[in-house]
């Protein structure tokens, strides 16, 4: 059968809910989603099989964002299908691929890593794998309250099997985080396995249709065969075949991180198509006293909050490709044995994510606060958004840990250009900066790229300073890097934004070149507004670390107002520009057609709160009361 996915998937009518999800039970929601989930699969796997096939691009990319709509928050099969399978195909041996790989596979799996007691320290994980060479097998164990696994998506009541992170043992000698797949419920009966205490862990602020859950293991057994063998072995009389470079374990955190800046952008188009729309629908006062209302949208200050969440957007669309490539580069690498390239790309992954997981969040946010009294109510879709998107700055690697992975790296370079060492060409600022090779300031996207290189090379400096002065002092090495953490995180956001200006930069001009004039022209303002907001926002930085003047500063500006006026006429096309069916929106503020009051009527009307005219609390509790003393 030839279907188009998205038009097949819209006209499932299991799929769309009659009563809003808010109004559901934490079980019911769950239910609910559980039941879209496996139709969702169902398809997933009729497309693989060739069962069915498309007549449309980019699936299962397609079914990834209309599956927004469908689940309004989100897929319990998320990571089964995102972590799940992604981790089995990278570090899975080709035999165990398969076997576990199989379209028709029984297996619902989830990714399971962090414990009550760790999170972001994985090394701390307490979970243990245990060689018993007289049996062949594995032995899984919780040996502690602290070491029962907390978060995994899936896993409190739809997952039956799971990718595991412990420590393993063989003979007594621990060798460190390993990944291995257990089976935790039975096929048939979905009833938990002897030995296995597993749970979901109750409500949170987003993420309620996720069954994130908890998990432990009484001396579960599993055969030795079930440890994820692509990079590295355990031989059948306990020999240990080390990897060959000990983080590739970690690849899959890596892999999300990268994808996630992508997705981000996709959450950042969503917010910024709410809250354009709305404000060009909405009106709310006058400009001059003697005209009519204005749409909101001619604000300037409006303007200024939703202007930057579309290059935003935009920007991580196209920083997100760009990793998406690195990694496939880097990966290809490791494949032919060279590890050379993965610290770099662990370090870009790390500053990247943390700083589109929080532009995201805080821009979804300002999004949300655009739209006024409108905006937080629940029909708008922002505050799900919001929910959805925040969680992103801890899950993958909390935000402050990342960006101290990314000062490693930093650091290691400040260190070979203090002692006056070679450095890579993309280091080759930091010694301009020793060196006193300050450009003269210039007040164009180059002269900001160049402006926020010297931040980058100007706190880089601050932390090592302050690291070297720690140990000088006599601090042990890491107490001297926590007591500069602070500057050294700043080192690695300002590390990441000067990627962003830069890679954003090229990038549009060298798009520019292949599309039309005017489409080039827009494309261009936005790249610019994104280089002047952020100089604008960092001018401090700019004052101390670059060449610029208090006159430079002004005439930004200037012209970033300029640019917001330009933009203005172009707002609700570039936002249409995103593409995003109203199913998938989910916005009373936000559909195409702009009918929001009575979408907003429509949506009310849906509330349990006007089934009856007269509440029966009304009886039972208010009546009683209020009419007391007039009965
Ligand atoms: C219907 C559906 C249809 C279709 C769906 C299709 C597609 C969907 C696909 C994808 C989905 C897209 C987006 C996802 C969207 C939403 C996600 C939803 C849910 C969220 C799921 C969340 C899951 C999780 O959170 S899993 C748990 C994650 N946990 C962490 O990230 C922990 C963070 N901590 C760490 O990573 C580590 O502890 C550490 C901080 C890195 C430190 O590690 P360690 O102590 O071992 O290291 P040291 O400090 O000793 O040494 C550091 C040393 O190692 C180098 N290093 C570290 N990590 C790496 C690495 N990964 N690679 C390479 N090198 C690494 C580091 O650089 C240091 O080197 P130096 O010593 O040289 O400096
Ligand atoms: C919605 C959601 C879904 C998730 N899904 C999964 C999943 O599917 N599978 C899974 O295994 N896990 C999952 N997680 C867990 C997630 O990966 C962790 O919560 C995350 O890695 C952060 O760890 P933590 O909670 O231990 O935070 P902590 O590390 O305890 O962080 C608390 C604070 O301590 C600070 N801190 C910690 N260490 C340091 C340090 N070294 N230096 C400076 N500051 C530090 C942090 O910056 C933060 O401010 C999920 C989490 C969420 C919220």
């Amino acid at each position: 059968m030839m279907i188009h996915t998205n038009n097949y998937i819209l006209n499932i009518k299991e799929l769309w809910d009659d009563v809003p999800e808010e109004y559901l039970s934490h079980k019911e929601r769950y239910e609910n989603a559980i039941k879209k989930a496996f139709i969702v699969l169902k398809v997933l796997r009729q497309l693989h099989t060739g069962n069915i096939q498309i007549t449309d691009h980019r699936t299962p990319t397609n079914v990834y964002s209309i599956q927004d709509g469908i689940f309004r928050n989100v897929n319990p099969l998320l990571i089964h299908i995102g972590l799940f399978w992604s981790t089995i195909a990278a570090q899975a041996s080709t035999e165990q691929q398969a076997e576990w790989l199989q379209p028709d596979s029984s297996m619902i799996g989830t990714y399971v890593q962090t414990e009550l007691g760790h999170g972001s320290f994985i090394r701390g994980i307490e979970t243990t794998a245990t060689y018993d060479s007289t049996t062949d097998e594995f032995i899984l164990h919780t040996p502690r309250l602290s070491a029962y696994k907390w978060w995994p998506g899936g896993l409190g009541n739809t997952a039956n099997a799971c990718l595991v992170m412990a420590q393993l043992y063989i003979n007594g000698t621990c060798h460190g985080l390993h990944i291995f797949l257990a089976q935790i419920r039975d096929f048939d009966t979905h009833k938990p396995l002897p030995g296995i205490k597993v749970g979901e862990i109750g409500p949170k602020m987003g993420f309620n249709t996720a069954d994130n859950g908890f998990l432990g293991f009484d001396n579960h057994r599993i055969p030795r065969t079930n440890m994820l063998m692509k990079n590295v072995q355990v031989l059948r009389d306990g020999t240990y075949v080390k990897p060959k470079h000990d983080k590739l374990t970690y690849g899959s955190m890596l892999l999300t991180r990268v994808t996630l800046i992508s997705d981000l952008a996709y959450q950042l188009s969503k917010a910024a198509t709410i809250a354009v729309r709305y404000s060009a629908v909405r009106r709310q006062s006058p400009i001059k006293s003697n005209e009519p209302e204005r749409q909101i949208l001619d604000f300037v200050s409006q303007q200024h909050k939703l202007f930057i969440t579309i290059a935003s957007s935009h920007v991580y669309r196209v920083v997100g490709l760009w990793m998406w490539n690195s990694h496939k580069r880097v990966t290809a690498d490791i494949h032919e044995g060279n590890m050379g390239q993965l610290p770099e790309l662990h370090a870009l992954a790390c500053c990247l994510k943390a700083i589109s997981s929080r532009d995201a969040s805080a821009l979804v946010e300002q999004c949300r606060l655009a739209c006024g009294g409108h905006g937080y109510m629940m029909a708008s879709n922002l505050p799900q958004i919001y929910a959805y998107t925040t969680a992103a700055v801890t899950y993958e690697g909390e935000y402050t840990v990342l960006l101290l992975q990314t000062a490693r790296y930093l650091v290691k370079f400040w260190r070979l250009a203090a002692e006056h060492k070679p450095l890579p060409q993309n280091f080759a600022y930091f010694e301009d900066y020793i060196k006193k090779n300050f450009e003269q300031w210039r007040n164009s996207p180059e002269g900001i790229i160049e402006g926020f290189k010297a931040i980058v090379a100007g706190k880089t400096k601050a932390a090592y300073d302050t690291l070297q002065c720690n140990l000088r002092n006599g601090r042990e090495f890491e107490e001297a890097w926590n007591m500069a953490s602070v500057q050294l995180t700043n080192a690695s956001e300002a590390y990441a934004r000067s990627l962003l200006c830069e890679v954003f930069w090229k990038e549009t001009v060298q798009l520019s070149t292949k599309v039309s004039k005017s489409l080039a022209i827009v494309l261009e303002q936005l790249a610019e507004l994104y280089l002047m907001y952020w100089a604008l926002e960092k001018h401090g930085d700019l004052l101390l670390y670059s060449t610029i003047s208090r006159n430079d500063i002004e005439a930004l500006q200037s012209r970033y107002e300029e640019l917001l006026a330009l933009i203005r006429p172009n707002a609700v096309g570039l936002v249409d520009a995103f593409d995003i069916r109203d199913e998938v929106l989910c916005s009373t503020l936000g559909a195409y057609d702009g009918r929001v009051y009575e979408r907003m009527m429509e949506e009310a009307s849906k509330s349990p709160l006007n089934e009856d005219v007269v509440n029966e609390s009304f009886h039972k509790y208010i009546r009683p009361v209020t009419m007391k003393n007039k009965l």
